[in-house]
């Protein structure tokens, strides 16, 4: 069976960057904070209490409908999802059914075939997010449960995409540009533990679906994707039908398990919200401005960079990074455009991944001077990256990080010139202990070449010119290997 009978849709809970909670004027930054202690009759839904809706929480909601493509409805209305778990005190949530905040538009990604493909949105609306349960003790044998409601009314949108997505991969890469768009648009944190929960809806076209609930990871998303895919197609293989069900992701385990179907019944009643007004934004909607988007700013990138557009994509595929890059490449470094596009979006971005980073410990200023020597040629591409992690490593230390200039220093890495006799002397003392290349030279193995270059790099530990290398080894070679 091919990928093209995946079906993959996402219904992806954002929680929205405001200072207060959405009903409330209980504030959302209780990171630092003991449990319940952002708490107060609203959003603990003590009887006797009323909502009052959060204004800038429906402003986020409508810019990120906006920047989707969405249509904004003129009126859309609060209804009570009722259903009894702990999480939520009152025993039903504030959220819209029928007549959601706003329907229709889309995601761009990159389609696995390399071409842009239009990901349909069916809906946006805004809810409230429930408390969170700890539980105590393991899945088989809880001993007890937690709760906190600090978290609880923190204003959520849900966007709900059509089953539009291929593959697994495909998925990430909706969750990647979703992600960029929130950030741009500044609504989000992405940093917040929880700030980003998917339920990742997946069939083998022709089967029932599955929903996987819960997952607070991009890489989670993928991954269970990719599960799902094996399972279901390991059970059509062997004759079995595909149940409809609801399956947890363990995320340490890396697989899905059906989830008891008492605990996630749908049997949910809405009824409409009798303390909560309808609510109009029709005058609203033409004041919503936008700031430069993802897409927009990928092009620009390009137009006034020069950037390839994989660069491109990298680099402004996370805000963070896309202001890093025009922050080194500001003022008197122009001119270093592409050996910055180059060093970010391949070597830094992997070397901070590598180390758990994030962009934001780098010094733009200082990442600058590096590329500066680098491009004066003080220093060959190998020991550049060494400069760059002593670097990272530095500040991961939390030790003072030298100047590029002073590692080249330290470490001796400026580059071997040619005609200090050090690079010639190596290159002879390589063709001498290996005459074994030297016959496959002049039996006409080209090959020969690079073994002989690679001997000397490692001699002068990377500090060559590698093209200068190259003609001194040939010449050395047509010389008769003396
Ligand atoms: N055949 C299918 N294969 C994979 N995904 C599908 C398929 N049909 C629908 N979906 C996806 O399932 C999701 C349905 O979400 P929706 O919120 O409308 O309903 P729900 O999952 O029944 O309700 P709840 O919000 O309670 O989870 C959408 O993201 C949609 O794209
Ligand atoms: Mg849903
Ligand atoms: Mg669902």
């Amino acid at each position: 069976m091919i990928d093209a009978d995946v079906i993959v849709g996402l219904e992806v809970h954002c929680q929205l960057d405001t200072k207060s909670k959405l009903f409330c004027g209980c504030s959302t930054d209780y990171r630092d904070d003991g449990p319940n202690t952002h708490v107060c009759p609203i959003c603990l839904g003590l009887p006797g209490t009323m909502p009052a809706l959060n204004k800038r929480a429906i402003e986020y909601a409508m810019k990120v409908a906006k920047a989707l493509n969405c249509t904004i409805v003129p009126e859309s209305e609060f209804s009570r999802k009722n259903y009894f778990y702990p999480d939520l005190d009152k025993a039903y949530q504030i959220t819209q059914y029928d007549k959601p905040l706003a329907q229709g538009g889309y995601v761009e990604i990159e389609g696995d075939d390399g071409k842009e493909r239009k990901i349909q949105l069916t809906r946006i609306h805004v809810e409230e997010d429930p408390g969170r349960l700890v539980h105590m003790g393991n899945a088989e044998r809880g001993r007890y449960s937690l709760v906190d409601y600090n978290r609880a009314g923190i204003p959520l949108i849900e966007i709900v995409s059509e089953p539009d997505m291929r593959s697994p991969k495909e998925a990430r890469k909706f969750l990647n540009k979703l992600r960029a768009t929130l950030e741009y648009l500044g609504v989000f944190d992405s940093e917040k533990e929880g700030s980003l929960r998917v339920d990742a809806n997946i069939s083998l076209r022709g089967n029932e679906r599955v929903e996987v609930k819960n997952i607070t990871s991009y890489k989670g998303v993928e991954k269970a994707l990719t599960f799902e895919v094996t399972r279901q197609k390991n059970l059509i293989r062997r004759g079995l039908p595909v149940e409809r069900e609801t399956r947890h992701y363990l995320e340490a385990r890396g697989i899905t398990q059906s989830a008891r179907s008492k605990e996630t019944e749908n049997d949910y009643r809405y009824f409409p919200e009798p303390d909560l007004r309808p609510l109009r934004v029709q005058s609203w909607v033409k004041d919503i401005a936008l700031p430069e988007l993802p897409d927009a700013r990928r092009e620009r990138f390009v137009t006034q960079y020069s950037c390839s557009l994989n660069h491109a994509r990298t680099l402004t595929g996370e805000l963070k990074m896309a202001n890093f890059f025009e922050g080194v490449v500001s003022g008197d470094r122009a001119g270093l455009c592409s050996l910055a596009a180059t060093w970010i979006a391949d070597t830094l971005a992997g070397e901070l991944n590598y180390r758990n980073m994030g962009i934001d410990c780098v010094d733009p200023h200082r990442f600058g001077s590096l590329l500066a020597i680098l491009r004066a040629g003080t220093i060959t591409d190998k020991s550049g990256v060494e400069v760059l992690r002593v670097m990272l490593d530095e500040q991961l230390k939390g030790e003072t990080v030298e100047t590029p200039e002073a590692i080249v220093a330290r470490l001796n890495l400026a580059k071997t010139a040619g005609d200090d006799g050090a690079l010639a002397a190596a290159v002879k003392e390589v063709i001498s202990e290996n005459p074994k290349a030297i016959e496959d030279y002049k039996a006409g193995k080209n090959g020969a070449i690079n073994f002989l270059v690679g001997q000397v790099m490692k001699k002068t530990r990377g500090r060559a010119d590698p093209g200068e290398l190259n003609r001194l080894v040939v010449a050395a070679l047509k010389d008769g290997g003396q």
